[in-house]
């Protein structure tokens, strides 16, 4: 693939590697140092008034965020302006690893409940962190979570941030006052009750949205997925009402009693109340403890061996951490 453009003589896009409501993902190539790199970019429409669309915001989250380990770092971000006038924006970062989606789907659609117990160890730790910044994330879920690579292999990442905001007011250093909101934002899916009752949300939501996702993962689906697609703007109503229905009591008893505790203790929070995070972290801590597991960083994905029911990558392939973090290899 050919240079995308002038000031990317420097990254040479060599592949898509995702592609999202807000733009295109490529993997590029620092041509004067071999470094792997991740590149965004948005064509921003024509008739567009602002200077850089969604991608020149999630830029700023992503400078808020510079030096919290599990944020890819920032390395570019701007505009250019083809010869015909057409505008991109782009914003160049650490190229991470496959999303928990995928390696979910790879783990043959569920997690153990030790791989779940690890990940929600850093997790937390890592939406501890960007709350620290003053930044709420609004969109935690599967697809926006990654691992590393190389040696960052086992270190869990945040991806898009095109939905945070800032929850700490930079003028008073207060927290910003709840407000009625009339779009919907975030997934569904894992969206926490306020979220798709279009109430105000803050940190005890992120968190929230962490538990739909771990059990997401645990389970490999959730009471209230249905199987016909619909538009992202759309909140369904009757999806709130399971989130707080019996059945997803019932849900969450046979997972396991950290997780009635996890979500009695988000669920009780207030607007503005500052979550008990290294509590959160304790409940599951306290499993792996009870169980005897090893606080290893050996996920699912990590060998055959760990992975319950066996991975769906064939038998001649082997894991290779050396080349993309978690990547399969063909064996000779
Ligand atoms: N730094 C990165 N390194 C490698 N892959 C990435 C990186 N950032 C994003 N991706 C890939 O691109 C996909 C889309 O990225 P992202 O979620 O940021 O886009 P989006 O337009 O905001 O998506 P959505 O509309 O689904 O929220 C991700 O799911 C991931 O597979």
């Amino acid at each position: 693939m050919a240079p995308l453009m002038v000031f990317w003589d420097l990254f040479h896009a060599v592949d898509l590697i995702g592609q999202g409501g807000y733009g295109s993902v490529y993997l590029a190539r620092n041509i004067l140092n071999g470094d792997q790199l991740a590149i965004k970019a948005e064509v921003l429409p024509e008739d567009s008034e602002s200077p850089g669309g969604t991608l020149a915001y999630e830029a700023t989250i992503y400078t808020q965020l510079r030096g919290v380990t599990g944020i890819p770092v920032l390395r570019w971000h701007g505009l250019e302006t083809l010869d015909n006038g057409t505008r991109i924006y782009s914003i160049v970062m650490q190229r991470v690893g496959p999303t928990l989606d995928l390696l979910c789907r790879l783990c043959r659609g569920t997690l153990s409940l030790r791989t779940i117990c690890m990940l929600a160890e850093q997790l937390i730790t890592r939406i501890e962190h960007v709350h620290d910044r003053g930044i709420i994330i609004r969109d935690v879920k599967p697809s926006n979570i990654a691992l590393g690579t190389h040696e960052m292999a086992n270190t869990v990442y945040l991806i898009d941030f095109g939905l945070a905001r800032n929850y700490i007011d930079p003028a008073t250093g207060e927290h910003i006052p709840c407000k009625e909101r009339r779009v919907a934002i975030g997934t569904d899916l894992f969206s926490s009750v306020n979220m798709q009752q279009y109430r105000d949300v803050s940190r005890r939501d992120d968190l929230e949205s962490l538990g739909y996702t771990l059990l997401f993962l645990l389970h490999g689906s959730l009471p209230w997925e249905i199987d016909q697609p619909r538009p992202s703007d759309c909140s369904l109503p009757e999806t709130d009402a399971m989130k707080q229905a019996p059945e997803f009591d019932d849900l969450v008893a046979l997972s396991g009693q950290e997780f009635t505790d996890f979500f009695e203790h988000v669920r009780s929070l207030s607007f503005t109340q500052r979550p008990d995070y290294h509590a959160l972290r304790m409940l599951f801590r306290g499993r792996m403890q009870a169980e005897g597991w090893p606080m290893d960083w050996e996920f699912d994905w990590s060998s055959r061996e760990a992975a319950p029911h066996g991975t769906l990558v064939p038998g001649e392939y082997r894991l290779d951490e050396g080349l993309v973090g978690v990547a399969w290899v063909k064996t000779l």
